[in-house]
Formats: C-alpha cells, structure tokens, sequence
C-alpha cells in the first residue's frame, strides 16, 4: 500500500468559485521525491493542506501512513501531524528562541527526553550545515540559513514523510541549491518528500516525479519529469491535457518509472549546481521574479499551533512581534532552558562555521546525512509521534506497517537505523511516559514542566552575544521576490488570537485558511495585471 494515497479526493472551499481540487488520484511511495507543479491557484498548497490535515476533503478519501485522515478526530490531528516534518515558505520560526532552542522545541513537544533533546539537536544541526548557528536567532540569519533551521526543525524528529510548501520560494539560486542539497539528503535517508514549488531550474536538474495540476486536476504524472513554466500561461493546450488527464496518467507514469533507476543519488543536485553556476534562472525566473510578491506566502500552521502545545513561545505571537527583522532584541537567554550545545566548538570544527552565504551551501549537508544514512534507520521505523503521544489504533497500526516493509531510499534498499535515530528511538519508551503526564485529557501537551527542566538541564547557559545587524545580502547575490519579507509572518501565525485558537484544536485551521483565502483573493488580481 502506498504510503500516500488519495482516491477520488476534491476540495471545494465554502467561498470557493471551482473546486480547488476535483477528482483526485495520487498514490505516493515510501521514499518518493515529488514536485507538485502548477500555476498559481492550481491547487498545490490544497493538496498539501489535506495531507496535513489543515483543511479537510469536501469527498474522497485520503490515507496517509495507514491513517485514514477522514477518521481522525480533530483533538488527534496535533498528534497525527507530528508524524508529519512540514516547511514552508516563510520558515515560521520562532523568533524568540534561538537555533538551538526552535529545533529542540519540536522534540520536547512531542515529549523527547532532555538528555536525547541535547545528543540530537547539534547532530541536525550538523546535517543541515548549521554548526556554530545554536545561539543565533533568527533575525540574525539569512534567508537560507533560516529555512535550514525549519528544515531541521521538521526532520529532527525523522519523519517518514516531509511536506514542504515552496521551501526555497524566499531565496535566490544559489542559496535554494544548498536548500535542495539539504532536502535531496534527507530523502536519501528515505523520508518521502512532497514538496510544492514554482522553480523550473530546480524541477528539470532534480528530475524527480513531477506532479502537475491545473484547476484544480492532475495534468501530468512523471517520473524523472520536467517543467515547462510556459504552462503558466494557460492555454487551449493545457485545457486539452486536463481534459485528457485520466487517459494519458497510466501510461505515462508507468513509462517513466524505469527512467528513476538509471541515476544515482546525486546527479540531480550535480545538474542543479551546473545550472544555477550556469547563471540560467529559466523561464520562471525570468519572468516571475518581479512578481514573487503576488505568489503564494508560505502557508499552514506554525509549530506551535501544530503541536497544540503553547509556552513562552507565544508570547512572541501574542505581542505581534512576527518580523524577526525588525523585531526588538531578543531576551537574555536567562530564561534559555531548552538546553545548550555544549560541544559547539567541536562541531563547528566538522561541519563548518556558518557564516554568511556560505552556510546557505554547505558541503557537509550530503556527507553527514549519507552518514547518518548509513548509520540505518530501522530502529526510527518504530518511532511514531503518535503513537508515543496518544496511543491510538490507528498509530499503532502505522508504526506496524512502517516497521514490517522498512523504509527504502527509493533505490529499493531499506536501511537499519543506528546513531541520531537510534538515540531518538531508544527514547521512546521513556518519552512515551514522559509525554503520557504531559498529555492532558484533551489530547494537548502541557509540554515540559519547569521542574522537569530544571532537573534535567544540569548545564547553565550563558546569555548569548548581543544580536548583530542582519548582514546585508552577498555582492552578486540576487535576492529575489519576497526575499525582502523575511521573517514576516502572515497576521494568522502570529496574533493572540490564533493562539486562543489552539486551545479550540482544529477550529483555528479553519480561520488560518480563512485568512489565506483572503490573502489569495487580494493577490490573484495583482497578478494578472502585472503579467499583462
Ligand atoms: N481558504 C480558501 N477559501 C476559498 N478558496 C481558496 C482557499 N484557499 C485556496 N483557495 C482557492 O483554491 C484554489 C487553489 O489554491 P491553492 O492555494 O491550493 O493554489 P496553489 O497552486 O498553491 O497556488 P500558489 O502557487 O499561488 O500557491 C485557488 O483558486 C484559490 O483561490
């Protein structure tokens, strides 16, 4: 059984003028890498709102990881999201804590052991190239540096399946090849990857499956595929294919299957590299960068909603300061109880400091995931968030399934897990107990409890360097697009109310896409009139 399956699924918004999604058939693999392309209000972020379960089917059903998502209540959807790694286009950090601290958030609102919090946080830091980062905050990284601590925020707790809505809408050539770099890495340790976005260069090096909707409908399923942004321009053509769609979907999906099996792992980053030091930005760049603004901001809930789980975090949301930019200075970390990386210094030896654009590319990213790769993952197969937090029939039937038929890189080989996962793993059962206090009867985390903290954080922290001006962007350095609103976060992720909202559950996804509509409708014209 796929481990993404949808049948038949449409969405229609209460406000909505077509379907956002009509009749959709998608089956996705374990270890699958998937470009969901598509114009502008094609769909794409509906079908990873679905996956996510921030908005639901109108009908059909949708099976992720064996949970029928049509049976999940709504007091579960935290728990079943934590199953889940998601990044999105605007990062949504948390812009009152550092590196260090918004990557361990996600493992301590799941219940993760301090001791395992402090052993896993500096080795994802490691992967995604941020060693010597911890006590940044994220108004003082770039862009890409940004990003990578969403990404190891989402991967930290390795999840089967990574969704990832325009992760490198935000950021120049250059820097969404580091970013590509990192997720392509990630994928190698056979986390399955759905990620939507506009990039042609990206899409045509990486050769992955490519998925293209238009209004709404698969036009195109294609292994190894390509992208023409020629197709954002639609025409009698594109209208044609989509008519055709559920004719030509089988036959070419299956044709181009074979294609996967001849590359190797990394060819797709080689060619992205060659294109992006080529200075080619491809059609979409070139016609598109001036009208990033009108695209799609990164949409969905930030962790803490996510999680269902609030704390000193949103008093950053409830005090409006969502602009890590023009954020006032962070706190002294006195209240920096998240834990410390003790061994930064060592480290930043391995993996690099990251300074400046460089750490948008590190070199190590490839070498400590494959290692990380290589050190297996059989033992993560049994860890599900879920599980660990709720106990549910329909978890544990998950994490049964994942465990019998192993995790493949996509090449067909399923590895054993050792080193971070391992650690992540053997703090189940202890976690598991953890997170049985810390779940109250809503289904809701309390999170760790200050005593818990005190206990277990034996390492005084010293308060960080005083934050430094954001650097401004490397000479030759296009910073394209929205580029400009980093750290800004929609109005949604970032107000009192919202955070009312989680004690609600899943009502205040609802309002979230509310808000997005709003924002869409205020957009989709702008668009029009500057493509003209
Ligand atoms: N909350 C909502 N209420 C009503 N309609 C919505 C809502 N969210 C999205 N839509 C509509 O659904 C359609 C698909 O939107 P969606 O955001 O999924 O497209 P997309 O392919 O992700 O676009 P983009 O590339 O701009 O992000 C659009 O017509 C959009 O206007």
């Amino acid at each position: 059984m796929a481990l993404i399956s949808l049948e038949d699924v449409s969405k229609i918004y209460p406000r909505g003028t077509r379907p956002a999604l009509d009749g959709i058939n998608l089956d996705i693999e374990r270890g699958d890498f998937v470009f969901l392309v598509g114009a502008s209000g094609s769909g794409k972020t509906t079908l990873l709102s679905l996956l996510l379960r921030e908005e639901e089917a109108t009908s059909g059903e949708i099976r992720v990881a064996g949970n029928d998502l049509r049976r999940i209540p709504n007091r579960q959807v935290p728990h079943y999201r934590r199953t889940l790694g998601f990044v999105f286009q605007d990062y949504k950090l948390l812009n009152n804590k550092t590196v260090w601290e918004n990557v361990a958030f996600a493992l301590e609102v799941i219940g993760t052991r301090r001791s395992t919090i402090k052993s896993l946080v500096p080795k994802v830091l490691d992967t995604v190239g941020l060693t010597g980062k911890e006590r940044n905050y994220p108004h003082e990284l770039s862009g890409g540096e940004q990003q990578r601590v969403a990404i190891a925020r989402a991967y930290v707790n390795h999840p089967q399946i990574l969704l990832a809505d325009e992760p490198t809408g935000n950021l120049d050539p250059t820097t969404s090849l580091g970013i590509m770099e990192v997720l392509d890495a990630i994928n190698r340790t056979g986390t399955t990857i759905v990620m939507a976005t506009h990039n042609e260069e990206i899409v045509n090096s990486m050769r992955k499956r490519v998925v293209e909707l238009h209004n709404g409908k698969i036009v195109r399923d294609e292994a190894n595929g390509s992208y023409d942004s020629a197709l954002y321009f639609p025409d009698a053509e594109v209208e044609a294919r989509s008519e055709q769609a559920s004719h030509i979907l089988p036959a070419s999906f299956e044709s181009d299957k074979s294609l996967a099996q001849e590359e190797g792992p990394s060819a797709g980053i080689a060619r992205l590299a060659n294109s992006v030091h080529s200075g080619r930005t491809g059609r979409y760049g070139e016609t598109f960068a001036p009208l990033e603004d009108t695209l799609t901001w990164g949409k969905g809930l930030p962790l803490d909603q996510q999680s269902g789980h609030t704390d000193g975090q949103s008093d950053d949301h409830a005090s409006g300061q969502t602009d890590g930019k023009t954020a006032s200075a962070p706190a002294p970390a006195s209240g920096n109880r998240t834990g410390e990386p003790t061994d930064s210094a060592d480290h930043a030896g391995r993996g690099g400091s990251s300074t400046g654009n460089d750490a948008d590319r590190p070199s190590s990213a490839h070498q400590s995931v494959a290692e990380n790769d290589a050190d297996s993952l059989e033992e993560t197969q049994t860890f599900d968030p879920v599980a660990v937090a709720s106990g549910d029939d329909a978890a544990d039937d998950s994490a049964t399934e994942i465990h019998d038929s192993g995790r493949s890189n996509g090449s067909g080989d399923a590895r054993p897990a050792r080193g971070w996962a391992a650690a992540l793993a053997k703090s189940r059962d202890a976690g598991a107990d953890d997170q049985s206090a810390r779940t109250d009867e809503h289904g809701t985390d309390s999170g760790t409890s200050d005593s818990d903290k005190a206990a277990d954080d034996s390492t005084p922290l010293a308060p960080p360097a005083p934050p430094a001006p954001p650097a401004p962007p490397a000479a030759g350095q296009r910073r394209v697009g929205r580029h400009a609103h980093r750290g800004q976060s929609p109005s949604r992720s970032s107000s009192a109310e919202a955070d009312a909202k989680l004690d609600a559950g899943a009502d205040a996804s609802v309002t979230a896409t509310d808000d997005r509509h709003d924002r869409h409708d205020q957009q989709e014209p702008k668009h029009d009139t500057e493509v003209k």
